[in-house]
């Protein structure tokens, strides 16, 4: 792609990191699988949990793709697009914005200097998680009795006595791949610190473990509600801050810490 250089921002939301592409003049974007792996390799390239690409929309103020470390696309990114939502409201003053994403149009709000997403409405029907079985959802048939929702991307959320100890990389790295999952799914290790307080850690499908993960912590925040364990509004404390998740009846909000660390340009020729 990189024929001339390529302008790109690293941002992270909570220690979730991000390299971001604005293609908004390029029609159809510029982003390529085979590209994003070299950007995202951590040391020939940039790193980044995500890359994140903003595209011109016909019905929204921009349209946002992602790609995972591996190349692979991501259908929903909670922190990546809370990230840019404070980068264009704040360049454009904007207080609120719609996103077009893979897994529909998303609303971006500015409270108080805080930046809300609506994630939309949590997925609990194992065709659309999707599962390779129908099964109970809330109870998946595998070891450690996890629970599967989808966010716009598969999440398969363990709950366990102290998620400090979970065996994240072992178990994360194999459930990803677990046939129950015909997309491989994101893994979440909770544990239950109060009714309005749970402590996560994440393996991520397609990079690995991260220091925290937006739609990983609705997912959880849904889950855990729903098995009776928190309320409706929770803190989740992942390995890089604090995220907030409110299940609303108009969707899931999240929000937490923005930061955007450096701009830089890509080499002319890179990855090709
Ligand atoms: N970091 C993310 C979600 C990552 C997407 C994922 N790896 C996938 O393949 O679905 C977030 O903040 O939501």
């Amino acid at each position: 792609m990189t024929s001339t250089a390529q302008t790109f921002i690293k941002m992270h939301g909570a220690g979730n990191d991000f390299v971001v592409i604005d293609s908004r003049h390029h029609a159809g974007g510029v982003m390529t699988s085979a590209l994003a792996r070299a950007i995202g390799d951590r040391h020939r390239g940039v790193g980044f949990d995500q890359l994140a690409e903003l595209r011109a929309a016909d019905d929204a103020d921009l349209t946002l793709d992602f790609w995972n470390a591996d190349g692979s696309r991501a259908g929903a990114c909670g922190n990546a697009t809370r990230c840019v939502a404070a980068m264009v409201m704040g360049q454009t003053g904007a207080q609120k914005l719609t996103i077009r994403t893979a897994r529909g149009l998303l609303l971006a709000e500015n409270r108080d200097g805080q930046i809300w997403v609506n994630m939309g409405a949590p997925v609990l029907d194992w065709h659309s998680i999707p599962l390779a079985h129908a099964c109970d959802t809330l109870h998946l048939p595998l070891p450690g009795d996890p629970a599967g929702v989808g966010m716009g991307n598969p999440h398969c959320v363990f709950f366990v006595a102290d998620a400090d100890t979970a065996p994240v990389a072992e178990h994360g790295a194999q459930v990803e791949h677990d046939p129950l999952f015909p997309e491989a799914t994101n893994v979440e290790f909770a544990s239950v610190v109060a009714p309005d307080h749970l402590r996560l850690r994440v393996w991520e499908r397609g990079t690995g473990i991260t220091l925290a993960c937006g739609s990983g912590a609705c997912a959880t925040a849904i889950a855990a509600h729903l098995r009776g364990l928190t309320g409706r509004q929770v803190t989740i404390t992942a390995d890089g801050g604090a995220l907030m998740v409110d299940w609303r009846e108009d969707g899931v909000w999240l929000t937490g810490p923005v930061a955007t660390v450096f701009t830089a340009t890509l080499a002319a020729g890179f990855g090709a």
